[in-house]
């Protein structure tokens, strides 16, 4: 785990090392302090010229102010940088993830360790690294000089800080599991408030405010009671370390004094061991800072490298696309959505030709979605094959699959931004006059001459609110720009009015009359004129036709048309 956070400092290494050095000079300037310091105190005593050890003193002070300023900028803007590169990593991991590994994710926890944990990386691997180091230099000079002065109080001292050493050793490992703790914590709360903000207008019509509300403060106070857990433990710490130099120095004083009443020590190498000493408070500091950082670091690329490890999906090479429409063919598939999950597909089998419009009916429930997520390997199929354009589907490059299929969802989302932003989504780079095309094509005119910035009006949140019909057919037009060879239309479960649906239906059939339409009906008017018709029911196909064929030959196709008053 070291070696990867390691990892993320490589690329800034020499910017690091040179901001490390200017610590150290400053540090140098720091250490060399005492020492003048005593050399100031024994030109009282001599009588002899104070200027040299005072201009001495001076040089040290500005110098170490100077360099220590620069160095900590240096390292604040590697930490920017390894932020930056740790949140590009991972969102490019994000988007990159396979729809079954999302399916098992809470967005609100993805989204905290993109903004929360990345941050978690800085402190740990700028401050942490290079003020460890500066640290642990001005603690092995401060105890060369310390043996310069005198071996006994070193000893006296030594025995102190070895103590302590042991005791914030002990107390590492549970600051890095309370710190795991509290970012899992903080994870579970961005979860849980994402339900809340996604289900906003429920959370409302159904009264559920408080109750939420409730749900959301009592997440943040597990994230609460987890942080003061690291805090206790990192008082601890630094309570030891506090006690540890007071203990010391009391020891020093006492055999320090005894030392030098019996003449074996100066009194000015008392005063310098006894600064060198109090030199040692913040070394000590920075280095269990510096190991408490650690752990939180540790514990953030824990969060991070969860991620980082789920299998990705190729990245997607430039394609050429072939405009001629494909046929596809199910053949015995078989399917799950997990091993312990139930079959969905329990041999799936049907042929479309290219070309046409194929209609998907049956039962709520029967699979037809999940023909549609198949195909565009969302998930990979367990037994049989599935065949576009002839082709297996695990044979065709990924990229150049889902290109030459358009898929609109059954709830087609609106993304923010403008009606044009939405439209040009999945091909940006079409021309205006396909653009207007689509827009005639998918009968988008009239929506587009009434708002009020035509094509350039923000939509969707914090924009006009599109209708679930003109959301249907944005997602369409959307679709279409992409010059799909088989357009996969999931229809919306809601009614349309008369209007959108007759709409719908015109805008279909033109569709078809060009590329291979496969679409999901809720409604059967909307694929009475279908070339086929494939009624699905409980994971598998019990009949194919056109309309008429089925309604005098299949009973549950009978079934779902009388419902809809279509039968006679
Ligand atoms: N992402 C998923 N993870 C787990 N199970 C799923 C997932 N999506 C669908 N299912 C399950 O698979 C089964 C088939 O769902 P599918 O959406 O394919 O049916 P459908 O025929 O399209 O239904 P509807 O007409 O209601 O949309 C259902 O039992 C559903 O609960």
């Amino acid at each position: 785990m070291v070696k990867e956070l390691l990892a993320y400092v490589k690329p800034h290494r020499k910017v690091l090392v040179a901001g490390g050095l200017l610590g150290l000079v400053g540090s140098v300037a720091g250490l060399a302090m005492p020492l003048l310091a005593k050399y100031v105190v024994d030109a009282f005593g001599s009588g002899s010229s104070l200027a040299g050890p005072l201009a001495g003193l001076a040089v040290a002070v500005v110098v170490g102010a100077a360099v220590s300023a620069g160095g900590n900028y240096l390292m604040e803007r590697t930490g920017e940088g390894i932020v930056l590169g740790a949140r590009r990593r991972l969102v490019d991991r994000l988007l990159r993830l396979r729809v079954a590994d999302v399916d098992r994710l809470k967005p609100g926890d993805l989204l905290s360790r993109v903004t929360g944990d990345t941050t978690l990386l800085r402190a740990v691997l700028t401050n942490g690294i290079v003020e460890s180091i500066g640290a642990a230099f001005m603690l092995v000079g401060a105890i060369v000089m310390m043996a310069g002065m005198d071996a006994v109080l070193l000893l006296v001292t030594l025995l102190v800080v070895i103590v302590v050493g042991g005791l914030v050793g002990l107390i590492m490992p549970r600051i890095r599991r309370a710190q795991a703790e509290a970012q899992d914590a903080v994870g579970e709360m961005g979860a849980v408030l994402d339900r809340a903000l996604q289900a906003y207008r429920t959370v409302k019509a159904s009264g559920a405010e408080e109750r939420e509300i409730g749900v959301v403060g009592a997440a943040a106070e597990r994230a609460r009671d987890r942080g003061l857990q690291v805090a206790w433990w990192t008082s601890l710490a630094g309570v030891a370390t506090w006690a540890a130099v007071q203990i010391a120095f009391l020891a020093v004083l006492a055999v320090g004094g005894s030392r030098v009443a019996s003449g074996a020590l100066e009194i000015s190498s008392l005063i310098a061991f006894l600064l060198y000493l109090f030199y040692l408070v913040p070394p000590i500091g920075q280095l269990v800072q510096g190991a408490v950082q650690l752990q939180q670091g540790l514990a953030a690329m824990k969060r991070i490298k969860e991620i980082e490890d789920l299998p990705a999906e190729p990245v997607a090479e430039p394609v050429s696309t072939d405009a001629e429409p494909v046929g596809v063919t199910f053949d015995d598939v078989v399917f799950r959505y997990g091993d312990d999950r139930p079959t969905v597909h329990d041999g799936v089998t049907f042929e479309v030709p290219p070309g046409g419009l194929t209609a998907l009916v049956g039962p709520s429930g029967a699979g037809k979605s999940t023909v549609f997520a198949l195909l565009e390997r969302f998930y990979e199929h367990q037994g049989g094959t599935i065949r576009v354009g002839g082709r297996d589907i695990r044979d065709w490059p990924l990229a150049e699959l889902r290109a030459s299929l358009g898929y609109v969802e059954q709830d087609a989302p609106v993304l923010a931004g403008t009606l044009r932003e939405n439209l040009l989504f999945a091909a940006p780079d079409v021309t205006e006059e396909e653009l207007r095309r689509a827009i005639r094509r998918t009968r988008l005119d009239d929506l587009v001459a009434r708002l009020p910035e035509g094509l350039d009006t923000a939509v969707g949140h914090r924009g006009v609110l599109l209708s679930g019909g003109e959301r249907q057919r944005v997602a369409i037009a959307r679709a279409l720009l992409r010059r799909p060879r088989l357009l996969l239309l999931d229809e919306a479960t809601s009614q349309l009015d008369a209007v959108n649906e007759l709409r719908l239906r015109e805008v279909i059939a033109e569709v078809a009359t060009e590329t291979t339409v496969l679409v999901i009906a809720h409604r059967l008017s909307t694929v009475t004129n279908a070339d086929r018709i494939v009624v699905m029911e409980s994971g598998g196909v019990r009949a194919v036709g056109t309309h008429d064929q089925l309604v005098g030959a299949d009973e549950l196709y009978r079934e779902l048309a009388a419902t809809q008053f279509l039968a006679g």
